[in-house]
């Protein structure tokens, strides 16, 4: 009541105010002045704020239209060619894959419409500030493509990606793959797991455990986000090989109780695991096995031949040869492995083929 109070004495003193004007009643524009709309047309017409009026709606329509396009594409959109057939058995002396897909028609790259481009994916890389993987990331990097790198630096080392620190399409998280972790990813690229016999030989129930329970991690989450998953597995699959060259349908001579056989036989269960997921669960999976890869950001205390060569050789100390000297092995180049262009023997044409 007190309010309503209020506000009827207000009214009273409004009504009174008006009662002796000072200044004339206030009225719309358009009530004042009728002829007021010729006028605006002839503002319009004045200066020709028309033509640019149009020119502003022109380039406002123009920048929406394009801004999402735009925005899915990276600064560097360098597409690897992608050869459309593949034979499902290929051997080479280098480098050996092994791969597989369920439903090539309905993986991600076919999803992408003609004339939009290559879609910028983002993508998981275990093991990724390692050697091999801290290449691959480079390479995605500048491709376009968001990249996650997962590491838990045993082997992987921050100097091998500070060079991406800062760029708002890398992150890198420190995280042993043992344990699960759950990211929204187009892509795995399974890396994890030290390769060199020094490493691996080092604790080698962490070699196997990584193996098995990182891949199944990793396999997992892929299953999950419905993610593309490719496993780097190894030439010593084949463990003393007695098949030379080794041909994909070659299943091996591995020793299970030897010393290296928590790599040898870690990778044949990460390859079965692989295997599984995709035959039971639709996953679509790549497998690569790797043989000697060399280059840059190699450990110099790695143990591996070509390191040890060259540290020795800088060192101007005799290189070791072990055993009879007659064992032989295929080399490859890091870059190579991950991009060679042309080539359908790296990770690119294999995880992004439709196979
Ligand atoms: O100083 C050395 C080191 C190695 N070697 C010999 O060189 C050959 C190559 O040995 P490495 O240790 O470099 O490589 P390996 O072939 O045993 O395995 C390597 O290749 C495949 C990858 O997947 C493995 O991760 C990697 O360890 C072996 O026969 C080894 O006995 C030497 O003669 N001298």
């Amino acid at each position: 009541m007190k309010q309503l109070h209020k506000q009827s004495s207000i009214n009273h003193r409004r009504d009174e105010e008006i009662l002796i004007p000072q200044t004339p009643p206030y009225s719309p524009k358009s009530l004042k002045h009728p002829r007021s709309l010729p006028r605006s047309i002839n503002y319009l017409f004045k200066e020709q704020r028309l033509l640019f009026i149009f020119i502003g709606i022109l380039i406002g329509s123009t920048f929406f239209i394009l801004q999402p396009t735009l925005s899915r594409l990276g600064p560097t959109e360098t597409h690897p060619s992608i050869p459309k057939s593949f034979s499902n058995n290929v051997v080479s002396h280098t480098q050996e894959f092994s791969v597989s897909n369920q439903n090539p028609i309905h993986g991600k790259m076919g999803r992408v419409p003609v004339g939009i481009g290559r879609r910028r994916m983002r993508i998981v890389v275990t093991g990724g500030a390692g050697f091999v993987g801290s290449h691959l990331v480079d390479k995605l990097i500048g491709r376009g493509d968001e990249v996650i790198v997962i590491d838990n630096f045993f082997t992987g080392r921050k100097e091998n990606v500070v060079h991406l620190f800062g760029n708002p399409r890398f992150e890198l998280i420190r995280h042993d793959v043992v344990e699960p972790i759950l990211l929204e990813v187009d892509q795995i690229y399974h890396l994890a797991c030290p390769a060199s016999p020094v490493h691996y030989k080092y604790n080698p129930v962490k070699t196997i455990k990584t193996n098995v329970m990182g891949t199944l991690n990793m396999l997992g989450l892929a299953k999950r986000v419905g993610a593309r998953f490719l496993l780097t597995s190894t030439s010593e699959v084949y463990g003393d090989p007695l098949q030379h060259p080794q041909k994909e349908t070659y299943w091996g001579n591995v020793n299970p109780i030897g010393e290296r056989s928590c790599y040898d036989e870690g990778k044949r269960t990460a390859e079965t695991l692989t295997m599984d997921y995709h035959r039971g669960d639709g996953v679509e999976v790549r497998i690569a096995r790797i043989f000697n890869t060399y280059g840059p950001r190699m450990c110099l205390d790695d143990g591996r031949v070509v390191s040890n060569f060259v540290a020795q050789a800088i060192r101007k100390q005799p290189m070791t040869v072990y055993g009879d000297g007659k064992q032989t092995r295929s080399f490859q180049y890091v870059s190579d492995l991950v991009c060679l262009p042309v080539y359908y023997h790296n990770f690119f044409w294999l995880m992004d083929s439709l196979l």
